[in-house]
C-alpha cells in the first residue's frame, strides 16, 4: 500500500499544526530526549492567544520555550514525571510541578482514564514503507499519550535513531492527524559525567557482587556509569539487560563481549529498555540494532516482569539512607530534586528474581553549600524528604565503605550495619543519635 497521499494529506506547517490548541486544553509532549524542541518553540509563539494550557512531559532535557516565555504562569503550566537538571532549575523558581510516579504504574494513569491528552506532540523518524514512524529512543509511556489523544501532532526529524522493540516503537499513519516536518536538529545529547574516586570504591564493591550470567539494571549518574566501565574491563561473562534507561556504558559492556544475553530467561540475547539517553555513540548503536529492544515502561519495570529473569542486580543511587533503612532518592528536606522513576520497581523487581539483588548505592557524605561533610547516612531523613523506598522494602546498602543487606535484620542490627558504611570520622554521632531514638534494644548497645 502506498501511503505517501495520506502523508501529503496530513502535512501541515508548524504554525498551521500548532493551531490545534485551545486555552485550557492538556498538550503531551514526548519524553526524555524525544521531547520537541521544534514543536515546543512554535506552540510558545502563541503565548498572548491561548490561557491554563497545562504541559506534561517525562524528563525533558531543556527548559521549554513555551515556559521560559510565561514567567507568570498565566498561559502555560509546566509539569514533569520526572525531574531532568533543567526541569529541577524550573521547579526551584516555582514554574514546573512534579506529577508523583512509580514509573510502570505510567501507562495505567492513561488507561483508566485518570488523565489524558488532548493534543500529543510527538517526535518521531521519519515514515517507512509500512507507514509506521519510529517513535526513537522513548517509549516509556509515549504509546498511551497517543492512544489517548484527541489530537496526535508527529514532527518527522531525519535524526531520530530507529529503535527496533518487543511491541508499540512505532506509531501508523493512521493513528497520526497531523505531520510537521521539523528542523532535523541532531539528537539531544548528554555529557559523560566525571567519576570520582569515590563513584569507582563504589562500583569495585558492586562488582563483586556480579556473577556471570547476571542480569543489569543501571539507574542515573556517574556511579553507574562507573560499574559498567568496569564490567566492560572484567572478565564476567554473559551478561544480560533488562533496564529501565539505557547509557553509554551499555555499549562498551556489550562491544567489551560482556553483554550477550544468553541466559536471560525473558528477551533472550536482547537488551531490553525503555529509554536511552546519551550520547551518539549509544543513538548510533540502537539505530536499526536487533540485539536491542525498547519497549513501554509498563513491561520493562513490572516487578514481576523484572523478577522472571534470574539474577538480577539493580544499582541505583540515593540521596540519604536513615538509620531505619528508609531510602530518599527524589528529595533533599522539602526540595524536589528527581523523582521515584523506577527505583522502586527494580528494588522490589530485584527481590522477585532468584538470586536478585537492588543495590541503593551512594557516598557516604555530600558536601552542603557551604562546603560542610554531611553525612547521607542520616539518623532520621532530612525532615520533608520523601521516602522513595520504605524500610521494609529497602534490600541492599552500598557507600565506598562496604556492602550490607537489610532484610531479616532487627531495627537495631540495621542501624549498626548503616552506621559501619557511614564515614568514620562521622560514625560516633550517628550512634549518640540512635541511642536518643532508642533504635538498640538495652543488651545491644553499641558501646
Ligand atoms: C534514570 C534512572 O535513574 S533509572 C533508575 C531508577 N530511578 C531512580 O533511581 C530515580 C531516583 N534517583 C535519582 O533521581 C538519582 O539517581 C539521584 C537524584 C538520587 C542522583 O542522581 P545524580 O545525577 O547522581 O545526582 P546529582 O549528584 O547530579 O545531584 C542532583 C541534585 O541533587 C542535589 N543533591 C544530591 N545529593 C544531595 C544531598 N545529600 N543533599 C542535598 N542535595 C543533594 C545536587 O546538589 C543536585 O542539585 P543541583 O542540580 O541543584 O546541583
Ligand atoms: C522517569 C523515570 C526516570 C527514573 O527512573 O529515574
Amino acid at each position: 500500500m502506498d501511503y505517501s497521499t495520506e502523508y501529503k494529506r496530513k502535512l501541515l506547517p508548524v504554525e498551521e499544526a500548532m493551531k490545534v490548541v485551545k486555552s485550557g486544553d492538556l498538550v503531551q509532549y514526548g519524553e526524555f530526549v524525544m521531547n520537541s524542541s521544534y514543536l515546543d518553540a512554535a506552540l510558545a509563539q502563541r503565548v498572548d492567544e491561548l490561557e491554563n494550557v497545562n504541559i506534561r512531559t517525562t524528563t525533558c532535557p531543556f527548559p521549554p520555550k513555551t515556559v521560559l516565555a510565561d514567567p507568570e504562569r498565566k498561559h502555560f503550566i509546566y509539569n514533569d514525571y520526572h525531574m531532568s537538571a533543567a526541569s529541577r532549575k524550573l521547579h526551584d523558581k516555582d514554574l514546573c510541578n512534579y506529577v508523583p510516579l512509580t514509573y510502570h504504574e505510567g501507562p495505567s494513569f492513561y488507561e483508566r482514564d485518570y488523565v489524558a491528552a488532548d493534543v500529543a506532540l510527538i517526535k518521531v523518524a521519519p515514515m517507512d514503507k509500512h507507514g509506521f514512524f519510529n517513535l526513537g529512543t522513548a517509549l516509556s509511556l509515549t504509546p498511551l499519550f497517543c492512544d489517548t489523544a484527541k489530537t496526535v501532532i508527529v514532527e518527522v526529524n531525519e535524526n531520530v535513531p530507529i529503535c527496533l522493540g518487543g511491541c508499540r516503537e512505532s506509531i501508523h499513519i493512521s493513528e497520526v492527524d497531523y505531520i510537521v516536518e521539523g528542523d532535523n536538529q541532531p539528537m539531544i545529547q548528554l555529557p559523560e559525567l566525571p567519576i570520582s574516586d569515590t563513584d569507582k570504591k563504589i562500583a569495585s564493591i558492586v562488582l563483586e557482587e556480579i556473577e556471570d550470567g547476571a542480569c543489569l539494571q543501571l539507574g542515573i549518574g556517574a556511579m553507574p556509569n562507573a560499574v559498567g566501565a568496569m564490567i566492560a574491563q572484567s572478565d564476567l561473562k554473559d551478561l544480560g539487560v533488562h533496564t529501565e534507561m539505557l547509557v553509554d556504558s551499555f555499549v562498551d559492556m556489550y562491544e567489551a563481549g560482556r553483554i550477550t544475553g544468553r541466559r536471560k530467561q525473558l528477551d533472550k540475547c536482547k537488551m531490553a529498555y525503555t529509554f536511552a539517553m546519551g550520547t551518539n555513540k549509544l543513538y548510533n548503536f540502537l539505530d536499526g540494532n536487533p540485539a536491542c529492544a525498547i519497549y513501554p515502561v509498563d513491561y520493562t519495570n513490572d516487578p514481576f516482569i523484572i523478577g522472571r529473569n534470574d539474577k538480577v542486580l539493580g544499582i541505583n543511587n540515593a540521596i540519604e539512607v536513615d538509620l531505619y533503612g528508609q531510602v530518599a532518592s527524589e528529595s533533599s528536606g522539602t526540595r524536589h530534586i528527581s523523582g521515584t522513576g523506577g527505583q522502586l520497581d527494580f528494588i522490589i523487581g530485584s527481590y522477585y528474581s532468584k538470586g536478585g539483588k537492588g543495590l541503593i548505592c551512594l557516598t557516604s557524605t555530600f558536601s552542603d553549600k557551604e562546603g560542610n561533610l554531611q553525612s547521607r547516612i542520616r539518623p532520621t531523613l532530612t525532615p520533608g524528604a520523601v521516602v522513595t523506598v520504605p524500610r521494609s522494602i529497602n534490600f541492599y546498602v552500598v557507600t565506598e565503605y562496604g556492602i550490607t543487606m537489610l532484610k531479616a535484620k532487627s531495627t537495631w542490627q540495621r542501624a549498626e550495619a548503616l552506621i559501619n558504611l557511614a564515614h568514620p570520622d562521622l560514625r560516633d554521632e550517628l550512634i549518640k543519635e540512635a541511642e536518643k531514638m532508642r533504635i538498640w534494644v538495652r543488651s545491644n548497645k553499641i558501646v
